[in-house]
This record gives C-alpha cells, sequence and structure tokens, in this order.
C-alpha cells in the first residue's frame, strides 16, 4: 500500500553552531533544513547524501557519519518519505547559495525552530548529542504533525 521514496539530509555542525540551507524552491520551500534531496538510480544513499551536500552548499566532508533514518507520512498519500540523515563535523570548501538554497550557520541557541520542519525540534537534541535515532512522523500538510515516535537507537 505505501511505497517509499529514499531521500537524504546532511547537518553540517562545528562547535556551537550548525549551517543551515534556505530551501528556495521545490519541496520544502521557504524551511530552513539540512542539504539533501532524491537519491539517483546506481548511487549509494551515502553517495547521494556527499552529492546533494556539494550541489547545495559548496561543501565537501571526510566525515559524514550516519546519524538517524525518519520515516514521513503524509494524510492521503500512500508514498512514505525515507530520510536518511547524516552528521558532518568538519568540511571542505565555503558554504556557496546554490540555486537550491542559501546556507546561514546558526549557534545552537538560536536554531529557527519555528521556520523548519516541525520535526526538527524533536530530534535535533538527539542529532547535537551525538545519539543516533529512528524515528516516524505523521503530518497533515506540511506543518501539522498528527503522531510521531521516536527511538534512540545504539546502531544503524
Ligand atoms: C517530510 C520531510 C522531508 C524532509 C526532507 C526533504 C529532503 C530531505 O529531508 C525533512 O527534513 C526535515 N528536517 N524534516 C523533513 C520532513
Amino acid at each position: 500500500m505505501f511505497t517509499r521514496k529514499l531521500l537524504t539530509l546532511v547537518l553540517v555542525v562545528q562547535p556551537g553552531r550548525v549551517l543551515l540551507g534556505m530551501k528556495k524552491r521545490g519541496f520544502g520551500a521557504g524551511k530552513w533544513n539540512g542539504f539533501g534531496g532524491k537519491v539517483n538510480p546506481g548511487e549509494s544513499i551515502e553517495q547521494a547524501a556527499r552529492r546533494e551536500l556539494l550541489e547545495e552548499s559548496g561543501l565537501t566532508t571526510n566525515t559524514l557519519e550516519k546519524i538517524g533514518n525518519i520515516t514521513f507520512e503524509f494524510v492521503g498519500e500512500t508514498e512514505l518519505m525515507d530520510v536518511h540523515i547524516y552528521r558532518a563535523d568538519e568540511y571542505d570548501g565555503e558554504p556557496t547559495e546554490s540555486e537550491e538554497m542559501r546556507p546561514q550557520w546558526f549557534d545552537i541557541d538560536k536554531i529557527p525552530y519555528g521556520k523548519m520542519w516541525a520535526d526538527d525540534i524533536f530530534w535535533f537534541p538527539l542529532m547535537l548529542q551525538k545519539k543516533k535515532f529512528l524515528g516516524y512522523f505523521k503530518f497533515h500538510g506540511h506543518d501539522v504533525i498528527l503522531e510521531q515516535k521516536l527511538n534512540e537507537v545504539q546502531q544503524l
């Protein structure tokens, strides 16, 4: 009944701050988020994460660590979004605006949760503590969470 769409999400984290991008068009436009997108046929999820990070932010990294996996359901839709979340604690390059994203550093205590996907406020604290997690969020539209599950795990 449900099909799954693989997506990637990369959060670049430095001591005391995190790099987010303002999505300029397409899915999630108008929200601050990590960098990511679709997984193309023939590429691994990690390769896709690296590709999207470079395309959307201009950055590369040697330290991509898998930290979470969240499944998103939208009421009335039969395609689930299977988002694989990574954390990069080092990077090369300079954050560069792309057609898709306008990057900006945020102090950890000034993360703009009100202008991000509604699930972020629940799992960002785990991500920032380097904990690993599995989650499930059921959305009504793009802003209302009807159901949620979030569990810390020892390994993904
Ligand atoms: C439904 C949904 C999708 C994404 C997404 C799109 C591309 C990569 O991830 C999210 O990202 C965040 N933070 N919440 C999200 C909810």
